[in-house]
């Protein structure tokens, strides 16, 4: 069965973000995303090859998180350097990252977003973008026009939003600090993530615009085969021995049933044991 992923809207993302501050500080919040996101840029974006990397900050929480982000990319070994303005020499970075706007920006860009915007849009250094690419209109059922920035990777918070239904490159969801019963309650529906890793590949993910959903494809699972197998092994091995400890009980015959204990096995020895009783107490006298 292909699994559905729950894309959000700009109402929907605003809801859960309401949700998470009422669980998280705000400063927890920065942390969880930008261990996440660096996490997956890293799986993604591999050293050496993408050693320096420039990371470009909105002034919402997007950009927050992309500030954080970059302090744990500089902790793997990145080279991320902080700048106050666009630099001149920003085409010899081998990586960009986009933190500009997450899913609360409103076309169109004020300056001085729109030549940050521009700026991105003409490099030629690989671009990424962080829950959102800036600049697309979250819940815009149509594709973004030719100006619109066109990254080469999207890392998504927590869900994908409405847009990620009109992005074709490498995907990646982020983030897996919604407690199960909230994410139950919104329907988020998240993908299984391999062990404890912050992000999961949106690998085999097919997105169709008319019908307003993405899916996972059933065998895009990200457990490696090889563990996968090996989960089978443990859970067949699990099954067994619950299995033979269902039998062992059975066959002893223990049932537990409104808190009277039945045995067949002793009833015959209780009802000697509660007739002796009975005759020593009649011998006694009593
Ligand atoms: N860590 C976590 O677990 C969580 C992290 N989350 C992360 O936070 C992100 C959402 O953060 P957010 O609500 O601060 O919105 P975001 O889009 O970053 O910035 C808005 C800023 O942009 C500005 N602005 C807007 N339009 C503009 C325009 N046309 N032109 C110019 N400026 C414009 C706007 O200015 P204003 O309109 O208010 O003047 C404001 O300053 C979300 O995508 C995710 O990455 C959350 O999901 C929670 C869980």
């Amino acid at each position: 069965m292909p699994h559905t992923l729950k894309l959000l809207s700009a109402a929907e993302a605003s809801s859960l973000d309401d949700e998470l501050r009422r669980l998280f500080s705000e400063a927890q919040l920065a942390e969880l995303a930008g261990f996440a996101f660096a996490s997956a840029i890293a799986a993604e974006y591999e050293l050496p090859r993408y050693a320096r990397v420039l990371v470009v900050l909105g002034a919402g929480a997007n950009g927050r998180d992309g500030m954080a982000a970059a302090r744990h990319l500089a902790a793997f070994g990145y080279a991320v350097p902080i700048l106050r303005a666009w630099p001149a020499n920003a085409s010899s970075y081998e990586l960009l990252v986009d933190a500009v706007f997450g899913h609360r920006y409103t076309p169109p860009p004020r300056p001085p977003f729109a030549a940050l915007l521009a700026a991105l849009r003409a490099s030629a250094v690989p671009l990424v973008s962080l829950d959102v690419p800036s600049g697309w209109p979250v819940d815009a059922d149509a594709p973004p026009d030719g100006a619109a920035l066109a990254p080469h990777g999207l890392v998504s918070l927590l869900a994908p939003k409405r847009c990620a239904l009109h992005f074709d490159g490498a995907h990646l969801l982020a983030g897996r600090h919604v407690p199960p019963p909230l994410a139950a309650r919104l329907g988020l529906h998240p993908p299984h993530f391999a062990a404890a890793a912050p992000f999961v590949r949106l690998e085999g993910l097919r997105c169709d615009a008319a019908e307003g959903r993405c899916t996972l494809r059933a065998d895009a699972l990200p457990l490696p085969p090889s563990f996968s197998a090996a989960a089978a092994v443990f859970s067949a091995c699990i099954s067994l021995v619950l299995l033979a400890y269902a039998v062992g009980a059975l066959a002893r015959s223990e049932c537990r049933l409104f808190g009277l204990l039945w045995r067949p096995g002793l009833s015959h020895a209780r009802h000697r044991d509660d007739a002796a009783t009975r005759s020593s107490t009649r011998d006694a006298g009593l």
